[in-house]
């Protein structure tokens, strides 16, 4: 049976996966996460934590090493990964997305003639005009036609790594809401590697933070109580619990070689005013 069979959303469990890159370099070391059936989890970390190297070896990209992944209770690489889709940069970075070809046939050579609702759903979510000619439109408009290609197909798991960055707030918004709706109307799992914290505090039903390719924390939102303590906002509950973890990463990372070892951190920004405020007063 294909993942995309399953008529309860599958779970994501990972135990003890370590994985080197081909040039011997450690890229995961020793990663446990457990993800429960249904949920978004928000994946958080530094540049180079070790995000995409996680994504990709769920994904089936880069093999993980035997009854290290599970999948709706089974070997991923074994059964098969049918319903699991990744959308990261070597899928954004696809040139046919630039060439002078129109919306729909684009939507179509990815089942659109099939799943037409969905395909009408998410041209209307994703604002898309389908008189668009790809070689004559914005970034962002270029991005929103590949993310409704992306989701088009009904994925049962969902891997995203940060591919919002050119969508404009409301865009962002829409599709995060679109996203919310489809774990809690049909079985599917979402896990999303992102910086950017607009928008994002209701989202998330979980939470992963990974650093120096180990996944330091996990949790549900309840976990880190990111609906605020004593009524505060959820918003401010997320961006600081996010800040405060990149902090000390970059405390226990420590300067980086081959710099002088003289490298400020920065935590005093907000003390001193930051660059803003230094160029305000100019
Ligand atoms: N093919 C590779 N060979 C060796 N090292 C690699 C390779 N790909 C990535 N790395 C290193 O592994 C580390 C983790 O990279 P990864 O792309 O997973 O980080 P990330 O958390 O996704 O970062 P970002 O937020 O910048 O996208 C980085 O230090 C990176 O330099």
């Amino acid at each position: 049976m294909s993942l995309g069979d399953q008529k309860i959303a599958p779970s994501i469990s990972v135990t003890g996966l370590s994985y080197k890159f081909p040039d011997g370099s450690t890229g995961l070391s020793d990663v446990s996460v457990q993800l429960p059936p249904g949920s978004r989890t928000v994946l958080i970390g530094a540049n180079g934590a070790g995000k995409t190297t996680l994504l990709r070896l769920l994904s089936g990209k880069r093999m993980a090493p035997s009854g290290t992944v599970k999948i709706a209770g089974v070997d991923p690489f074994a059964e098969g990964l049918e319903g699991v889709t990744y959308l990261g940069m070597e899928w954004v970075l696809n040139p046919i997305v630039r060439t002078d070809i129109d919306v729909p046939t684009l939507l179509a050579s990815v089942g659109g003639d099939y799943y037409t609702a969905r395909r009408d759903e998410l041209i209307d979510v994703l604002d898309i005009d389908t008189t668009w000619r790809m070689h004559a439109v914005s970034d962002g408009e270029r991005r929103r036609v590949q993310l409704a290609m992306g989701l088009l197909r009904p994925w049962t798991i969902l891997l995203l790594d940060e591919i919002t960055v050119d969508l404009d707030l409301l865009s962002r918004h829409n599709f995060l809401s679109f996203l919310r709706k489809e774990t809690e109307t049909r079985p599917c799992t979402i896990v999303y590697a992102t910086h950017i914290m607009d928008n994002l505090a209701e989202w998330p039903t979980h939470v992963a933070h990974m650093s120096l390719g180990r996944v330091k924390k996990s949790g549900s939102r309840d976990d880190f109580e990111l609906d605020g303590r004593d009524g505060g906002p959820a918003h401010s509950a997320l961006g600081g619990l996010v800040l405060k973890w990149l902090q000390e990463d970059l405390i226990e990372r420590g300067p980086r070689k081959g710099t002088s070892g003289q490298g400020k951190t920065y935590q005093s920004y907000e003390g001193k005013g930051g660059y803003g405020n230094e160029k305000a007063k100019k």
